[in-house]
Order: C-alpha cells, then sequence, then structure tokens
C-alpha cells in the first residue's frame, strides 16, 4: 500500500558536515528520489534563517544546492515525503495551519528551467496554503479606456471577494495615490534588483517608466481568501500569460480612439507630451490586444454602466446565486510529534498517543488538486480530520 515515506536514516547523519565541509547541527530527514537522496533539516550554523538542504547522489558525492523562493524558518522538527517524484512535502512541527506545509521543488517545469539558467543543482521552496480562490482576473487595455475605474467599482461592490494586486512602478505618485494602495512607488535601482532576485511575477517598461507584478502582491491577495485583481499592460498580460499563475484575462478597449483621448486628456494627470506618448503607445496596445489566444474576453467600454454589467457578467456576478465563489482556508491544529505516510494523492499524518488509542487524530492531506508553487505558494492543499473511529486500526483503511 501506498509509497515509502521519507526516511530518517542514521548513517547519513555526521556524513553531511563532512563531506560538504560545514557542520550540519540539527533534525534532519532524507528522502530518496531515483538515485539522489536530498537531506533536508539542519543547518550549518545556528544563526541561520532557514533549514538546510543537501543532495547525495549515486556516486556518493554531497551537493550543496541553490535554494530559490521563500524560505522555511528553521525548526526543531519536521517530516517529509516525495510527492508525485518532481516535490517533497515537509511537514514543519509547532507551526501554524499556513505554516507548516512546505514543499521543496526538486523536478518541477520551474526549476528545470532554473537549472538550465544558472547551472547546477536548484532547488526551489514553495509554502502550501490550505483551501482554494478563484482564478486571478487580468486586466489590460490603452491608458484612459477606464480600467482603474471598472476595477474600483467591482472591488465596492464585491469588498469581501476581490483584492488588488499593488504594482510596484518607478513613475511618480499622482495626486491622492497613496503609496502601498494604489502602488508601490519605488526606485528603479531597488525594483531592479527585485526582478533580479526573481521576486517578480512580471514586469515591464510602460511609457518610459518601470511597472511591475510582485510575486507577494498577488499572494498576500489570496492568503486573505480573495481573488486577485491585476490592472497591467498588454506585455505585463502576455508575461503572465506564460508563466504558472493560471488567470482570466480581461481586454478593455475604448468605442473610439478619439473618445480615449478624450477621457486621457479629461482626467488631467498627465502633461501633454505625457498624453502623446500614451496615445502613441495605445495604438499599438489595441493591436496586440488582438493578438490570438492571448485575451479570453474583450469588453468595450463605452456606456460605463453597460461595460460593467457585462464585466459582472462574464465574471458570473450577475446573477442571485453568485457562482464565483471562494472557500476560506481550513485550519490545522498539527502537534508536534507525528508520523506522515502517503497514500496516493493523500497524506496521512497521525498525531496519536500510542498509550491512548482513543485520542488517536489523523489529519488526510488531499494533494490532489495542487496549484502554483515556487516562486510563490503552492495552494488547493486540503485537509480533514479522520477520527480513530473512522480510521480503523491504522488510520488508512477508509482511503483504499
Ligand atoms: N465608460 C466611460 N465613459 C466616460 N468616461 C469614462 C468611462 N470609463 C472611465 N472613464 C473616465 O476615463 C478616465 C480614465 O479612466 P481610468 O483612469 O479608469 O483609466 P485606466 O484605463 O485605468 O488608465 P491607466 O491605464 O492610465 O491607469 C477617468 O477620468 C474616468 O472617470
Ligand atoms: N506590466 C505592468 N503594467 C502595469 C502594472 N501596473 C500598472 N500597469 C500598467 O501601466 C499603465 C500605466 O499606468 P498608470 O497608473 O501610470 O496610468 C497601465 O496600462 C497599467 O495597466 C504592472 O504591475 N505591470
Amino acid at each position: 500500500m501506498g509509497e515509502a515515506p521519507a526516511f530518517v536514516s542514521d548513517d547519513l547523519f555526521g556524513k553531511v558536515p563532512n563531506e560538504i565541509g560545514v557542520k550540519v547541527i540539527g533534525h534532519q530527514t532524507a528522502t530518496s528520489v531515483g538515485d539522489r537522496t536530498y537531506v533536508i533539516g539542519g543547518t550549518d550554523d545556528e544563526s541561520s534563517s532557514t533549514i538546510g538542504v543537501w543532495i547525495l547522489d549515486k556516486s556518493n558525492k554531497w551537493t550543496t544546492p541553490s535554494v530559490l523562493g521563500m524560505l522555511p524558518k528553521p525548526a526543531e522538527g519536521h517530516s517529509a515525503v516525495l510527492v508525485n517524484e518532481d516535490r517533497i512535502l515537509v511537514v514543519i512541527e509547532n507551526n501554524s495551519s499556513n505554516n507548516c506545509f512546505w514543499f521543496l521543488e526538486i523536478d518541477t517545469p520551474f526549476v528545470r528551467e532554473q537549472k538550465q539558467k544558472l547551472g547546477g543543482e536548484v532547488v526551489a521552496w514553495s509554502r502550501g496554503v490550505l483551501g482554494d480562490v478563484g482564478k486571478p482576473i487580468v486586466i489590460s487595455g490603452p491608458s484612459g479606456v477606464g480600467k482603474g475605474t471598472l476595477i474600483s467599482k467591482l472591488m465596492k461592490e464585491f469588498r469581501s471577494m476581490f483584492g488588488f494586486s499593488v504594482s510596484h512602478t518607478t513613475r511618480g505618485p499622482r495626486e491622492k495615490e497613496q503609496d502601498g494602495v494604489h502602488y508601490h512607488f519605488s526606485e528603479r535601482s531597488i525594483m531592479e534588483k527585485a526582478i533580479t532576485d526573481m521576486k517578480f511575477l512580471e514586469f515591464a517598461s510602460v511609457h518610459g517608466n518601470l511597472y511591475g507584478t510582485s510575486v507577494e502582491a498577488v499572494e498576500v491577495v489570496a492568503d486573505a481568501g480573495k481573488r486577485c485583481i491585476l490592472d497591467i499592460d498588454v506585455q505585463g498580460a502576455r508575461s503572465v500569460r506564460a508563466s504558472p499563475l493560471e488567470a482570466i484575462f480581461i481586454f478593455v478597449c475604448p468605442p473610439s480612439f478619439e473618445e480615449l483621448e478624450k477621457r486621457l486628456r479629461a482626467r488631467g494627470t498627465e502633461t501633454e507630451e505625457q498624453v502623446q506618448k500614451r496615445l502613441r503607445n495605445a495604438r499599438t496596445e489595441l493591436d496586440q490586444g488582438k493578438s490570438p489566444g492571448l485575451f479570453d474576453h474583450v469588453l468595450i467600454n463605452d456606456d460605463l454602466e453597460g461595460c460593467y454589467a457585462r464585466l459582472k457578467e462574464l465574471l458570473g456576478l450577475d446573477k442571485d446565486g453568485i457562482s464565483l465563489h471562494t472557500t476560506l482556508p481550513e485550519s490545522v491544529d498539527l502537534p508536534r510529534v507525528h508520523s506522515i505516510s502517503k497514500c496516493g494523492q493523500r497524506v496521512l499524518i497521525n498525531c496519536g498517543q500510542e498509550l491512548d488509542a482513543s485520542s488517536n487524530k489523523t489529519f488526510v492531506l488531499d494533494l490532489s488538486s495542487l496549484k502554483g508553487g515556487a516562486l510563490g505558494r503552492t495552494r488547493g492543499l486540503h485537509v480533514h480530520v479522520m477520527k480513530s473511529s473512522e480510521a480503523g486500526t491504522n488510520g488508512i483503511t477508509m482511503l483504499l
């Protein structure tokens, strides 16, 4: 039954430090994947801010891989189990429910791509998050077409359902724009460094300034159980389309070029020179908006109320029983002592007390609909508690 769980091998302890020239301290697990063993845990330094990863290959050679993504904090203990040959689930003890499940990606498409780019061994961490939220919505269209106006209406009417992805930009704030609310207004050098550090899902040079969506900007919205809305240009939409983020892409068109110009001028936020630049770029964007396969929906923003009604309709928000819903994350109270095993697409985390079978509790973690991953979170984890009475003697019978 099931695949072999991660194992902890005593003879690996002590070998790690000698081979790689550092003293590894603390709890470690070893997970075999093909002819490699991934040793996770411990640190090479008591002040280290994360847990270590080392790889032992079949010729007994140790490698310290490049580790990407947001890193889990060091913990007194953890357990590990292989999921689908491409990632290892690491359950970190003594952590809150949305901080105890982590995935170490070892052979996902993202990791393979990074191995090619960086050369050498690469692994990437991604935090596992319980529950589902709807697909993010990408809204693009030329400057002044009314994207922001439509998004504001949606966020006002469905406040608890949507959250705005706050982009970074190097342009200066307009009157009434607040840092951290409308944009994260940034120095170019700081933004460029964050882009190099792979903190951005997409970025583009738009009307002479740098704009970008950080991975975190999208993830914090989903963490709050809300559906994310991105207001980005067509280049950005193209990058998101090519990324692992599954989204709905909407292109907003003006009823005519003259009307677009009128709106942009009437807004009064740009100098004449900037208006000219935005209008020149609008022609290209209107062309690119027709690129096959890029946008799922095109909306013509003629009459505002009519366009808003069509936007709600395509998002399924026009009916009485709203079809677009989010599922708020479940919560798990995981004790420090537990054992872990995998059975198909489910992982059983047994938190039983050996002397008191009646208090046995098994968490069943469903991995069948994982979404996302490094460099953001891995979502779509579902968990339920199986009591000892449901589980039979070994806590597994009911699942087979
Ligand atoms: N359907 C409409 N009819 C008339 N005016 C509109 C309509 N929709 C939006 N506007 C007005 O057009 C101007 C531009 O709208 P908005 O700022 O929302 O555009 P945008 O697409 O977000 O632009 P940018 O990409 O530059 O941020 C605003 O003054 C807004 O009030
Ligand atoms: N590629 C991205 N484009 C973005 C992002 N945030 C905003 N934008 C687009 O820039 C223009 C101009 O915006 P403005 O606020 O200066 O008028 C507009 O088309 C936005 O959609 C981003 O993160 N990435």
